[in-house]
């Protein structure tokens, strides 16, 4: 019984990040993935497209499906303003707990609340569970067949407001062909597709981000 990936991503934070820094975090899962093992974290070139629309929508609370490693979400917590709240989906209970102890060595526990789950039974859940009126910001990185219902479910749970930020990793590869037909064809949102690559490598990939209309 060898260790898995994450638990070795894991460790390779606990050597080389400064517990409390969360770039220190970010630098060394991305030293880890662009030389040791490849992971499936959105990655610097992407994660920069990632930081500026968060920045740009500067928001109160933030939703984000699929934790993995818990890199986008040090990434998006980093950039909180006090007082706001980062709740995060991961179904697979290996990938959060290493998560958990990642957001916690970048020190930014009090602005995370990882929920352990399947997306699609946690949505609806939101206003009970968390208070959550609705999102100002979402990051949707988990299975790709399951962004567009999960897209479907914030709207009917109420959770999207007006100028609410819908932000989808990999909607070229692996892909979210239903998702981009949905949403770039709904008068609801407005969309624009950010042109990246495969994270860590030079396949193309990119970001969608759609602004919901109300
Ligand atoms: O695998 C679960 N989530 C990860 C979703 N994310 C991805 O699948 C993903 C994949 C890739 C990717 C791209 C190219 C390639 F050759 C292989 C993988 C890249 C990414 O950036 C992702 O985000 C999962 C498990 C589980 O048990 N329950 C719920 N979810
Ligand atoms: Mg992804």
């Amino acid at each position: 019984t060898g260790s898995t990936r994450p638990q070795r991503l894991l460790r390779a934070v606990q050597k080389n990040a400064t517990q409390g820094d969360p770039q220190s975090v970010i630098n060394a899962i991305d030293h880890f993935c662009r030389h040791k093992e490849w992971a499936m974290n959105v990655g610097d070139e992407k994660g920069s497209i990632l930081d500026s629309v968060v920045s740009e929508v500067n928001p109160s609370t933030a939703l984000e499906l699929g934790t993995y490693c818990g890199y986008s979400t040090v990434r998006i917590a980093r950039l909180l303003p006090p007082g706001s709240q980062l709740i995060t989906l991961e179904f697979n209970p290996a990938y959060a707990a290493v998560a958990k102890q990642v957001i916690g060595w970048a020190g930014l526990q009090d602005k995370v609340q990882l929920v352990e789950g399947p997306s699609g039974d946690l949505i609806p859940q939101m206003k009970d569970l968390f208070g959550v009126q609705s999102f100002d910001f979402v990051f949707l990185d988990h299975w790709k067949d399951r962004y567009l219902p999960d897209a479907k479910l914030l709207e009917e749970c109420s959770l999207l407001r007006k100028g609410s930020v819908l932000l989808a990793d990999n909607v070229i590869c692996p892909g979210t062909p239903e998702y981009l037909e949905y949403i770039r064809n709904s008068p609801r949102y407005e969309s624009r597709y950010f042109k990246s690559h495969l994270e860590y490598t030079k396949v193309e990939d990119g970001l969608e981000k759609s602004v919901f209309l109300g």
